[in-house]
């Protein structure tokens, strides 16, 4: 294969708790992950001259080895002794520094297409775990699905029934939120109160979205909440404007609500974006990998499908 696109799509955090801590640093969480229907569009080819070549629409991400879809690439061609080169156009559109694992989901399309596009003929499981090496993230977005995530992200189940069809909206705050320094700010060991992850699993295999929206649930609100005190009014602007439920994407700034109808949801986009005067606020939905074919149950296992 000398070309192809790929869907490198967003994810959202339904739940998201705080367990422990390695003695390295890293947090051991226990979180559900959803990946949502936004994407940046991912073009990849193959290229006779020997390098990585990065282009993509915003002017101010690098495109050296500080972009995760450089490193992928990158680390593909040292481990399989590569030595064509290859060249990738992002369509950047999911926002940056978000809570939205944008970076984490063009990284893992990149492994992914490398391993198809040089043929490479390798696993989920291994796609995964050269994932880890990238990114605590990242494995979950080679996988992607509804997905619970232990360890330090690398620990990936399948939620048996996967979160029911509903409409998402993201409302950015034009703040960039480092995922390091949050959890660096997070006092693990006082929190009072914890997600009810069984819950939430049980809520989705009812389908139920209502008792999905009261049972969001973010342990990092308590660190950048009190940064950026704005996320706590979006989530109630949100639940105003009919959400089920709103809540902070991983590390933030990102809130997201979750409506039952789309037109809700559009609606309530154009509200929030000209009442809090911002730029990234996107009307999306519950993305389920492989959709639309049979037997799938939204988790699409087994399939490698970007
Ligand atoms: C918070 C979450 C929730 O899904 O998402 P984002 O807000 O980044 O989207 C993730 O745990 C983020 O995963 P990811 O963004 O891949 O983190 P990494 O690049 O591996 O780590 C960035 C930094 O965050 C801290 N870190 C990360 C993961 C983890 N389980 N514990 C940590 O303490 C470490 O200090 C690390 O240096
Ligand atoms: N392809 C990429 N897209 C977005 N950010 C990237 C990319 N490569 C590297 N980064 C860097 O990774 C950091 C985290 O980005 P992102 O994955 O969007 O956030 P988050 O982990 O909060 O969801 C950013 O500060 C950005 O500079």
């Amino acid at each position: 294969m000398r070309e192809l696109r790929l869907k490198a799509r967003a994810k959202i955090n339904l739940t998201l708790d705080v367990t422990g801590k390695r003695e390295d640093g890293y947090h051991l969480i226990k979180s559900i992950m959803q990946t949502v229907s936004l994407y940046d569009g991912i073009y990849m080819k193959r290229i006779r001259k020997n390098e990585i070549i990065i282009k993509n629409s915003l002017p101010w991400l690098p495109t050296d080895n500080r972009n995760l879809a450089y490193k992928a690439a990158e680390l593909m061609k040292e481990r399989f002794d590569i030595t064509e080169g290859v060249y990738i156009e992002i369509d950047k559109r999911i926002p940056v520094a978000a809570g939205l694992a944008g970076g984490s989901a063009d990284c893992a399309a990149v492994l992914v297409g490398m391993n198809r596009l040089f043929g490479l003929g390798l696993s989920m499981k291994e796609l995964e775990h050269l994932a880890f090496l990238l990114g605590s993230d990242i494995p979950y977005c080679v996988q992607r699905g509804t997905m619970l995530s232990e360890g330090v992200g690398e620990i990936l189940t399948p939620v048996k029934c996967a979160c029911p069809m509903c409409y998402v909206v993201l409302a950015k705050l034009p703040v960039s939120v480092s995922t390091a320094m949050v959890y660096s700010g997070l006092d693990w060991k006082g929190l009072k109160n914890h997600p009810d992850t069984e819950g939430m699993i049980q809520a989705m295999a009812e389908k139920d979205i209502t008792k999905m929206g009261g049972l969001l649930a973010n342990v990092l609100e308590t660190v950048t909440i009190p940064m950026y005190p704005k996320i706590a009014q979006i989530k109630e602007e949100m639940a105003r404007l009919g959400a089920e439920g709103a809540l902070m994407s991983g590390s933030g700034p990102t809130v997201f609500g979750l409506f039952k109808e789309e037109e809700d949801a559009k609606q309530a986009a154009t509200s929030i974006r000209k009442k809090f005067g911002l730029k990234e606020v996107v009307a999306t939905r519950i993305y389920h990998v492989n959709e639309g074919k049979r037997g799938e149950d939204g988790n699409g296992r087994n399939e490698i499908r970007h």
